[in-house]
């Protein structure tokens, strides 16, 4: 994990001394460490779960959420297929995507202030961002960001089943599990690897708790290895 460092102590030859030429004693030093981490993978591979169940023990972490970047339905182009092209990141307002991690990378306090996230007072100051999305790594300008890039899969099978039980905002018409979301998929994921991007494949057949306990525990030591 390469988490992005800035010593915030700014201890000079000039200020060491006060007006009077007393010795000033050093501020205390804080460092403030910023980690972006990718909850990605296939539809239904149980991201929303998992980040849900890290936002509640991960220190100073805030949460984008890709699925709020869907364009409106009227501007979802409709494939030679006939069905519209959710699955596509042309689908997703990416730029304001990423400005939205640029507002966070620029100042985690604030952006987790203005959030309502708290954030706790601490020497060692790290902030932990969450991005959570099945296209999270298809985009250029984000895919270096990341410190880690986790990556849920499950079986085709159990793929298509647990998406015949959600209720999207636009209802998936009759035939588009295998016309459009799994072809799409395949195709995305076979780009990422052509491209060598580096994930964390997790297996999202394991339990909700066994996933969190694996994902906080591989989080945290990432962490302390580089604090
Ligand atoms: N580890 C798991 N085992 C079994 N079912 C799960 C697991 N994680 C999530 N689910 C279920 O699968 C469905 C999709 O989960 P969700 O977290 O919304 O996935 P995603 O955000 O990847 O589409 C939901 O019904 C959820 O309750
Ligand atoms: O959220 C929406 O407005 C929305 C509208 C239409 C479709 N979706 C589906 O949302 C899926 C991504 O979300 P998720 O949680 O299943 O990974 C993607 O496969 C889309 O087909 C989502
Ligand atoms: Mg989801």
């Amino acid at each position: 994990m390469k988490p992005g460092r800035s010593a915030v102590q700014r201890w000079t030859q000039r200020s060491a001394r006060d007006s009077a030429g007393r010795a000033r004693s050093p501020p205390p030093l804080r460092v403030e460490m910023k980690c972006i981490v990718g909850i990605g993978g296939m539809t239904n591979g149980g991201k929303t779960t998992l980040t849900n169940n890290l936002l509640k023990v991960l220190p100073n972490c805030c949460v984008i959420h890709q699925d709020d970047f869907f364009k409106p339905q009227d501007q979802i182009a409709v494939g030679e297929d006939g069905f519209k092209q959710w699955d596509v990141l042309e689908s997703l307002d990416m730029e304001a995507m990423l400005s939205t991690v640029q507002a966070w990378m620029s100042n985690p306090r604030k952006f987790a202030r203005a959030h309502g996230v708290s954030v706790q007072p601490d020497a060692l100051d790290t902030h932990i961002l969450i991005l959570e999305g099945f296209l999270l790594y298809s985009y250029k300008p984000l895919v270096d960001l990341y410190s880690r890039r986790y990556f849920l899969t499950v079986p085709y099978e159990e793929c298509k089943w647990r998406r015949s039980t959600r209720s999207y905002t636009v209802p998936d018409p009759p035939g588009l599990f295998d016309g459009h979301v799994w072809p799409m998929y395949q195709k995305y994921k076979q780009e990422m690897e052509a491209n060598g991007v580096e994930v964390v494949y997790l297996d999202g057949m394991k339990s909700r708790e066994e996933l969190f306990h694996q994902v906080r525990e591989d989080i945290q030591n990432s962490l302390l290895n580089h604090s």
